[in-house]
């Protein structure tokens, strides 16, 4: 995990990302114009099996969250989060998959939160071996690597 003042060129590379042609709207202009645009990133690696149980990112991070997916592919399930949820980070029951929102997540993927996806869903990858995707049936799990770019809200302001 990385804290502070990111690397220049990661930065830079995320801008370029984020305004490249066909991606301007992955995320509103009052985030991407921000200053610094992000100022925290964490790398996760998932190995077959392992996922994250549905939470919203904490209320400490701004709107406005991209994640890159790398090396493999993964389904991430969007939830609407109870009350209790929202905001509330990880310390929350699982909610029942069976409403959600399967979002597929190719190497190269870039998943934009902001608005209602970042404060009123839960995100998840479940804890499993494989995934079942609607057209192409079962997929094997293979290690994954995910990189989520957030900033943290300003100390003066109330989380
Ligand atoms: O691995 C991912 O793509 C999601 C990670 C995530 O939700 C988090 O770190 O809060
Ligand atoms: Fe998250």
């Amino acid at each position: 995990m990385r804290f502070g003042n990111l690397n220049r060129e990661l930065l830079d590379l995320v801008y370029s990302i984020l305004t490249s042609p066909g991606l301007e709207d992955c995320l509103p202009f009052d985030i991407t114009s921000r200053q610094p645009l992000f100022d925290q990133a964490i790398y996760n690696i998932y190995l077959p099996g392992e996922g994250i149980k549905p939470h919203v990112d904490l209320a400490v991070f701004d709107d406005g969250i991209v994640g890159i997916s790398l090396v493999s592919s993964t389904l991430m399930i969007f939830s609407p989060a109870s009350p209790d949820q929202m905001v509330s980070g990880y310390d929350v029951e699982p909610t029942s998959n069976s409403e959600g929102i399967e979002v597929n997540l190719d190497p190269g993927d870039i998943l934009c939160m902001y608005g209602p996806s970042r404060y009123l869903f839960t995100h998840s990858i479940s804890n499993s071996m494989f995934d079942i995707l609607p057209e192409a049936g079962l997929r094997q799990r293979s290690p994954r690597i995910s990189i989520t770019l957030r900033r943290m809200v300003a100390p003066s302001e109330d989380v």
